[in-house]
This record gives structure tokens, C-alpha cells and sequence, in this order.
């Protein structure tokens, strides 16, 4: 059985596909629109992006990209593991700037689907980490952005220290939240896009 966790910011979703396993291996159906949509995941996914990291301590974010390219994201790893974090960034929203963390990984198998309207980066936890995700938009460099990974208005508890890990120069250099229009807002709970 696939088990769907609601996380504590609205609409973040942790999966955890179900594993057929036998004496060749496994299989498992990392997504199937029916069932995802079932339990509230229902974008039409149009990209599927695989990064890889070298390192331990590699921090990719945080980013979104602004509206109308604005992206839903289903992500996972499936070799290593990271640590990785939503953050709340549609004005007038109750948990505005507040962040949401997990550690997915191969073994685990666990996945994260991060709705438009958040902020997303993650930090690899082992070397040699590959992740894999579907996103509801194509890639828009004109509508990509980035908010500083150690903002501290958002204050993320990444679990390895900033002397210790690698970062882009684009995110390194990028706005705190409080710098920027997210493009996002939410008005009689209902959000806008
Ligand atoms: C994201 C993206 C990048 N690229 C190119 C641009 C650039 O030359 C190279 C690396 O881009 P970046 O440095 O932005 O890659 P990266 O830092 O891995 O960006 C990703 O980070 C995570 C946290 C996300 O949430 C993703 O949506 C995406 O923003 O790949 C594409 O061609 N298509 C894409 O969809």
C-alpha cells in the first residue's frame, strides 16, 4: 500500500510508494496519477528533471519559479539521501516563511510533493546522491528564483554546517525572502496564482 502523510504545512505530502519485492529485486509505481490524485496531488506534470551530486554537503536552493511558470514538484532520490525543505512563501498565508523538513533517501523511498506557492532546496546527507522529480511547468530561467538557503527570517536547521558545504555562486548570492515578490498569495484561503 502507498502511505500519504500530510506534513505540517497545507499541501505538502510525504509518499511512500509500496515495494513489491521478490527474489529478482523490486518493483514499485513511483507515481500513478489515479492514486496520487486520490489523496490530493493532481498537477499535470510536464518535466522530469535528475540532478546528481558529488558531494556530501551539496545545497541546491532555495527555489521556485514565479507565476504563470510557477511549479508543482513530486521529488525523490534514488541513490543516497538528503535532507529536504518546503518553505511557505505566499503572502498572507498563516505559516508564511515557515519551513518543513524531511530526510529522504533510497532506503527510505520516500517521496515529497511540494505545491506552487512553496520554496524548495535540499542538502545531500551522503556522496554520489541522485535525485529525480516531476515538475508542473517547464524550466523558465526568466521566472527562476532563488532565496538565500540560511535566511534567517526562515531559519532552516540544515543538518550540516555552512563551513562544510557547496553551494552555487547564483544561490550563494541570492535575495532573503523579505528582498523579493514571491509572485504567490493566499486571500480568504483560497490560493492565487
Ligand atoms: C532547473 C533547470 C536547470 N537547467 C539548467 C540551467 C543550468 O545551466 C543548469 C543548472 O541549473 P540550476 O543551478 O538552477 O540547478 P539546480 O540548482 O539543481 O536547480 C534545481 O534546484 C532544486 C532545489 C529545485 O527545486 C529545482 O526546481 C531546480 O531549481 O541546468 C535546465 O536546463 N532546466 C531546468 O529545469
Amino acid at each position: 500500500m502507498h502511505q500519504f502523510r500530510k506534513l505540517d504545512l497545507e499541501g505538502v505530502i510525504e509518499i511512500v510508494p509500496a515495494r513489491h519485492g521478490d527474489d529478482r529485486g523490486f518493483f514499485s509505481e513511483v507515481y500513478n496519477a489515479a492514486r496520487f490524485k486520490a489523496n490530493g496531488i493532481r498537477p499535470d506534470f510536464v518535466q522530469d528533471n535528475h540532478s546528481y551530486s558529488q558531494a556530501r554537503g551539496v545545497l541546491r536552493g532555495l527555489h521556485f519559479q514565479l507565476p504563470p511558470f510557477a511549479q508543482d514538484k513530486l521529488v525523490r532520490v534514488v541513490k543516497g539521501a538528503v535532507f529536504d525543505v518546503a518553505v511557505d512563501i505566499r503572502t498572507g498565508s498563516p505559516t508564511f516563511g515557515q519551513w518543513v523538513g524531511r530526510e529522504l533517501s533510497a532506503e527510505k523511498w520516500n517521496q515529497l510533493f511540494i505545491p506552487a506557492g512553496y520554496a524548495h532546496g535540499f542538502m545531500t546527507l551522503e556522496p554520489d546522491t541522485e535525485f529525480l522529480y516531476k515538475v508542473s511547468a517547464p524550466y523558465s530561467p526568466e521566472h527562476d528564483r532563488s532565496i538565500r538557503f540560511d535566511d534567517p527570517a526562515i531559519g532552516i536547521d540544515w543538518p550540516i554546517s555552512a563551513a562544510q558545504i557547496t553551494v552555487s555562486d547564483k544561490d550563494r548570492r541570492g535575495p532573503l525572502l523579505a528582498e523579493i515578490g514571491t509572485g504567490f498569495s493566499v486571500e480568504a484561503g483560497e490560493a492565487v496564482r
